[in-house]
């Protein structure tokens, strides 16, 4: 077989979607969890067997840490086993947030989980990085292959579907790349807040300077992970008159009850895409990875080819 896609039962639904976009064969890992927390994983594969060429690991790496041990061990071992290209789908990349140490003596995660799955894989395909301060995620990830795709088309469509002449608003100074691309694809007025961090969940929202009365807002940003971000940004805008707002982020992260802190904020309708599986996904991204994909699969396909899609 010359290419194999690899996922685990929990990503069951966007893995096999994306195996079906591409007809490629898919197969499970099977993971066990020893009392101690050790994990066993088991490849689809017998030593001495035949084994793929090419291997897809669709791992999407939110709550990451096991994760990236999971990446390790599936790694190392189908190397050792002789599959001679290794790629990974992972829709959401973990550790990019922390991109330089903002208090002396932290580490900077960012670059060295960057380097530790480049070294594990050939090619790496993700969707909405958080790049803030670098423009390229060949910076993060040191490969050739390293492809950013954007859910934000594809959010920016639904939205345009769902609601007449909305405002679309992005949270923080980060978010203005998506909010600008989705602005530019729909014709929405849009504009960007200004956003304080004081510690993981507490923040300040300074609204941009628009007149927000009556209109119906919707916040996009990449990610949502304790929703204070968004909370804030949704109290600062119905204050300020909007008749409604709405949420629309690549990435579910919802972290504990960040779901509810957003939703007690005012805010109405949340959709996102499948990167993360939460109950808000309305978006899959199987059409926008097979193509991504697909490119990387062909050899002397040039890097970077599915930037834009
Ligand atoms: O406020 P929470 O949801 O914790 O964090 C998400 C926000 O923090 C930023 O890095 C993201 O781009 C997003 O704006």
């Amino acid at each position: 077989m010359a290419t194999l896609l690899l996922h685990f039962e929990d990503e069951n639904v966007p893995a096999r979607r994306l195996a079906e976009a591409m007809e490629l064969s898919a197969a499970l890992i099977e993971r066990h969890r020893f009392p101690d927390e050790e994990l066993r994983l088991t490849l689809p594969f017998a030593e001495g067997g035949p084994v793929p060429d090419t291997l897809v690991v669709y791992r999407s790496l939110d709550r990451p840490n096991d994760k990236l041990v999971e990446l390790l061990l599936i790694a190392r071992h189908a190397r050792q086993q002789g599959a001679r290209r290794l790629v990974l789908v992972a829709p959401y990349l973990a550790y990019m947030r922390q991109d330089i140490a903002f208090h002396p003596g932290e580490v900077v995660s960012q670059t060295i989980v960057g380097g530790f799955l480049g070294e594990l894989f050939d090619g790496v395909i993700t969707v909405d990085p958080h790049l803030h301060r670098i423009d390229h995620l060949q910076e993060a990830i040191p490969l050739d292959q390293a492809v950013t795709l954007s859910g934000v088309p594809r959010l920016a469509e639904l939205i345009a579907a769902r609601l007449d002449d909305p405002l679309l608003v992005g949270p923080d100074a980060e978010s203005a790349q998506w909010v600008e691309g989705a602005a530019a694809a729909t014709g929405f007025d849009h504009g960007v807040c200004r956003k304080v961090r004081h510690g993981d969940t507490r923040v300040d929202i300074e609204l941009p300077g628009i007149d927000v009365d009556g209109r119906q807002v919707v916040l996009i940003d990449d990610v949502a992970s304790s929703g204070h971000t968004l909370a804030r940004a949704a109290e600062a805008l119905l204050g300020a008159g909007a008749a409604s707002v709405d949420v629309a982020v690549t990435h579910a992260l919802f972290a504990g009850n960040a779901f509810e802190v957003m939703k007690n904020a005012g805010v109405g309708k949340v959709w996102s895409t499948d990167c993360i599986i939460h109950p808000s996904n309305a978006i899959s991204m199987a059409p926008v990875l097979a193509d991504a994909l697909g490119r990387m699969l062909v050899k002397g396909a040039k890097p970077g080819d599915a930037r834009t899609a």
